[in-house]
């Protein structure tokens, strides 16, 4: 089996004069939370709308559970959940009127659906509410809905755009911890547009931030940043101003007060830290603790996005 839940090779789209997403390359490793990251307008929800056969590509090829999505449509959006921004529930109808029609769209036979339609309510906290109509729902109980009924596919691959927006603190943890269970009870994998970089600093594998249809950056939330400079909070005592200017540092090497007890340093490479403690301990500086400084996703969200707003 391929081990690739989602590869895009040179992905691109244009509506008329219009480039809105351009040669976007990147996978996404089934049994993974990925964070597919941009300001408004950078091209997420038009790359999801070719990943699930909505829309077809100007050029490039995108690839989903190992199938195309234009060739295969019907099956990839049989193996996929999404939720996309626009939730598109009926109002009229209740929460499980909603469920049993979705049910009814995907197929399931009746005792197989109303065991889904349950499992869904109960895993997103609806399950109360599910005789009410969801024109009294709150933004964030649809949300909840949608989700439920993305959920409700079995999915392998979930395709969420901003799930936990509207939601209140409480409700955007349950989300998480359950996109996290399950990932990693079911092995499905969650490709998660989100504009919450802490959120996705916290939860994804892997991240892709696009800017103006351009794929900017790709990997590790918490080392995207790191191919900057290696910094470390130090918490020391008996460290005056002066005798820290007067330390000898290893090339490179930069000390930033930030309170009366707290530095930062800055060093060319980790290890250089090594030495600067056995300068510090040698100056008769008491070293009480050495805290290597995560890069926030943000911090490099914004680096490479610029002051291009956020919301
Ligand atoms: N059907 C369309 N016709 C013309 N232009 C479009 C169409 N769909 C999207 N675009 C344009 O493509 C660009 C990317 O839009 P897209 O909706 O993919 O961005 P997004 O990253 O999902 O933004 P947001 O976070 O605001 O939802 C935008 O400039 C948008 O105006």
């Amino acid at each position: 089996m391929n081990n690739q839940a989602v590869e895009c090779h040179g992905l691109s789209r244009r509506f008329g004069e219009r480039t809105a997403v351009s040669n976007l390359a990147f996978n996404v490793p089934r049994g993974s939370v990925f964070g597919f990251l941009g300001p408004n307008g950078a091209g997420k929800t038009t790359t999801v709308r070719m990943m699930v056969g909505m829309l077809r590509p100007s050029a490039g090829t995108v690839r989903v559970l190992g199938m195309d999505p234009i060739s295969e449509g019907e099956l990839v959006r049989s193996k996929c959940g999404v939720m996309l921004d626009n939730v598109g529930l009926y109002d009229r109808l209740t929460a499980i009127q909603n469920l049993q029609l979705a049910a009814k769209v995907a197929r399931f036979e009746k005792g197989e659906g109303r065991k889904r339609i349950e499992e869904a309510l109960y895993r997103v906290d609806l399950w109360d509410r599910r005789n009410d109509r969801v024109s009294g729902f709150s933004k964030g109980m649809r949300q909840k809905l949608g989700l439920a009924r993305a959920l409700m596919a079995d999915p392998e691959l979930l395709i969420l755009d901003e799930p936990t927006a509207g939601l209140d603190p409480a409700s955007i943890v349950m989300v998480r911890d359950l996109l996290v269970s399950l990932v990693q009870k079911s092995g499905i994998t969650v490709f998660l547009c989100t504009h919450l970089l802490a959120e996705a600093q916290r939860i994804c594998d892997h991240v892709a931030i696009i800017q103006g249809g351009h794929l900017v950056a790709s990997g590790d939330p918490n080392k995207l940043g790191k191919q900057g400079v290696p910094t470390f909070r130090l918490t020391l005592s008996g460290g005056d101003s002066d005798k820290m200017r007067r330390l000898a540092l290893p090339k490179d090497g930069q000390l930033t007060a930030l309170g009366r007890e707290e530095w930062r340093v800055s060093v060319a490479v980790p290890e250089d830290i090594e030495s600067i403690v056995k300068t510090l301990v040698g100056a008769n500086i008491g070293v009480r603790a050495v805290i290597p400084e995560q890069v926030s996703l943000e911090e490099e969200y914004l680096r490479l996005v610029g002051s291009e707003k956020n919301d």
